[in-house]
C-alpha cells in the first residue's frame, strides 16, 4: 500500500464510496468525511497528503474547505470536483490555490490522474518550502508568476544554477517566458551588478553579425572608421542572451563554439585574443537536436550549450496558472496604462481556459492589455472560438464497418488516439484539436492509455 493518505470530503454517502473504492483498489490510504467540519476535525488530528473535496457540501462549499487547508496545511494537495458547466467553480477554485479540479462526471482515470498531479505538487511545495524564504524573494525578482508545479520545477532549476557560471540553454515555445527565466538567472547571480545583454540571434544582419558580437578593428571593413566593441566585450563579467540561437550561422557558430571552449575572442580584422569572463545563455524555440540531425547546427556547440537546459512549459500545459495570469495582467496593463479595467465574468475565465494559447503567456499579455486599453470584454476573446478546440462542428465522421463479434472499445479508441498522434508528427495540441477536443481532455487519454507522443 502507498504511503499516501487521501481524505475524501463528499456528502453523497454512494459517490463517497465509489471514490474511496478506486483511491484504495490504487492502494491508497484513505479517509473519507461527510462534511467540511468533519474534514477538519480529521485535518487536525492526521496528515493528508492530498484533499479531494466535492463542491456543494451542505451549507458549505469545497472553497471553505480549501481556505481552511490552505491557512493551515499549505502543504497538502488539494483536488476539487466540480458539477458539469459550473467553470466559474473551477476557476475559483485554481485562484484561492487548488491543484487542480474535475469536472463531474468523472473516470476512475481521470480522478487517479488529478490525485497524482496533486501529490505532485505537494512534493514539489515541500521541497520548496526548504527554499521558501528564498523562493518568495525570487518570484518578486524574477517576475515570473505560475504556481503550477512544472513552473515550479522551472524555479528550482532557477534557483540551483544561478549562482554558477553554468551555460544554460532555455528552451520553449515563443512567449513561454524564456527571457524572462533568462533575466531571472542573471538577477539571482553574483553578476548581477554587470550587465545582461540580450541578442535575438534571428534579427542581426548576417553582414554585420560577426563585427556586432566579437567586435571589429579599425578599418576591418568599409565604414569601420573606429574600433568597435562587440557585445560580447561589453558584456565582461556580465550574463550574455542568446534568443533564437538556431538562426546563428555556420561561422558564427564556430566563433561561439571556440568562445565556450577557450574563453576568447577575437575582433574582426585582428589575430589578437581577448580573454573574457561572460556566462552565456542560449534560448530557441527550435527543436535543436533535431536541427542538429539536419545539419543545420553544430553538434560539439549543442553539446556546449546545452550543459543545464530549461524547458518552458506551454501555457496550455499549465491550465490552471491561466486566471492567476489573467488577473495578473489586468493589473499590470490597468496601472500602466492608468485606466480600470471589468473583473473578468466565469464566461471569460471559461473562453480562456478552454484556448489553446498558440501564442503561450505574451498572448494572453496582449490580449489583456487590448481588454485593458479599450475596455471591451470582445477584444479578449476574438477569434478564438474558431480556434478553440471544443468547437460545436462534428466534421466528417470515419466510417467503421462494425464487426459481428463485437470488439474491444478501449483498445480502438487507444488505436485511434494513437493514429492521430502519429497523424500529426506527436504533436498533441494539433492531434487535440484534430479531435475536437480540449486539451485537457486529449491528455488524460493519453496518460489513461499510456501512449506517448515522443
Ligand atoms: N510566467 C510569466 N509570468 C509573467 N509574465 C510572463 C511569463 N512568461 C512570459 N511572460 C511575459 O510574456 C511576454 C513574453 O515573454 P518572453 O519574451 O520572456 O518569452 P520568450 O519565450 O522569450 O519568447 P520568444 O521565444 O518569442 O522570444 C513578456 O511580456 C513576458 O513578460
Amino acid at each position: 500500500m502507498s504511503n499516501n493518505h487521501i481524505l475524501v470530503v463528499e456528502d453523497d454517502h454512494e459517490q463517497r464510496a465509489l471514490i474511496c473504492d478506486i483511491l484504495t483498489l490504487s492502494q491508497y490510504r484513505v479517509t473519507e468525511a461527510d462534511c467540511v467540519e468533519q474534514a477538519i476535525l480529521l485535518i487536525k488530528e492526521h496528515q493528508f497528503d492530498v484533499i479531494f473535496s466535492d463542491w456543494k457540501l451542505g451549507q458549505l462549499t469545497g472553497i471553505d474547505l480549501l481556505n481552511y487547508v490552505r491557512k493551515n496545511t499549505p502543504l497538502t494537495g488539494f483536488v476539487i470536483a466540480t458539477a458539469y458547466g459550473t467553470i466559474s467553480h473551477a476557476v475559483e477554485a485554481l485562484q484561492q490555490g487548488s491543484d487542480d479540479y474535475l469536472p463531474k462526471p468523472f473516470q476512475r482515470q481521470e480522478l487517479l490522474l488529478t490525485i497524482e498531479k496533486a501529490l505532485k505538487a505537494k512534493e514539489l511545495r515541500s521541497q520548496n518550502q526548504q527554499l521558501s524564504a528564498q523562493l518568495s524573494e525570487q518570484k518578486q525578482l524574477i517576475g515570473l508568476v505560475g504556481k503550477a508545479p512544472c513552473m515550479q520545477a522551472v524555479y528550482q532549476r532557477i534557483d540551483k544554477v544561478s549562482a554558477t557560471n553554468a551555460t544554460v540553454l532555455i528552451l520553449g515555445e515563443s512567449g513561454t517566458g524564456k527571457e524572462l527565466a533568462a533575466r531571472a538567472l542573471h538577477e539571482r547571480s553574483n553578476r548581477n551588478h554587470r550587465k545582461f545583454i540580450a541578442i535575438n540571434c534571428g534579427a542581426i544582419a548576417e553582414s554585420l553579425a560577426e563585427a556586432e558580437l566579437f567586435g571589429a578593428e579599425k578599418g576591418a571593413y568599409t565604414g569601420a572608421n573606429n574600433t568597435k566593441i562587440g557585445r560580447f566585450e561589453a558584456a565582461d563579467q556580465g550574463t550574455i542572451f542568446l534568443d533564437e540561437i538556431g538562426e546563428l550561422s555556420p561561422s558564427l557558430q564556430a566563433h561561439l563554439l571556440r568562445f565556450l571552449q577557450e574563453g576568447t575572442i577575437c575582433r574582426l580584422g585582428s589575430h589578437q585574443e581577448i580573454k573574457l569572463d561572460v556566462r552565456v545563455i542560449a534560448a530557441t524555440h527550435r527543436d535543436l537536436q533535431q536541427e542538429v540531425r539536419d545539419g543545420n547546427f553544430r553538434e560539439d556547440l549543442f553539446y556546449r550549450l546545452n550543459v543545464v537546459p530549461i524547458n518552458m512549459p506551454a501555457l496550455r500545459e499549465r491550465q490552471q496558472d491561466i486566471p492567476l495570469l489573467a488577473d495578473h495582467f489586468i493589473a499590470a496593463h490597468s496601472k500602466q496604462h492608468q485606466c480600470q479595467a471589468e473583473p473578468l465574468n466565469s464566461e471569460s475565465y471559461r473562453a480562456l481556459l478552454e484556448y489553446h494559447w498558440p501564442g503561450n503567456v505574451r498572448e494572453l499579455s496582449n490580449r489583456i492589455e487590448r481588454f485593458v486599453l479599450l475596455n471591451d470584454i470582445d477584444e479578449l476573446t476574438a477569434n478564438m472560438s474558431s480556434e478553440t478546440l471544443s468547437s460545436n462542428e462534428s466534421g466528417e465522421l470515419p466510417q467503421v464497418d462494425l464487426p459481428e463479434q463485437g470488439f474491444n472499445w478501449e483498445a480502438f479508441e487507444r488505436q485511434c488516439l494513437a493514429n492521430t498522434l502519429d497523424f500529426h508528427q506527436g504533436n498533441r495540441t494539433k492531434a487535440a484539436k484534430y479531435l475536437q477536443m480540449s486539451y485537457k481532455a486529449f491528455l488524460y487519454r493519453l496518460e489513461k492509455f499510456n501512449i506517448n507522443s515522443k
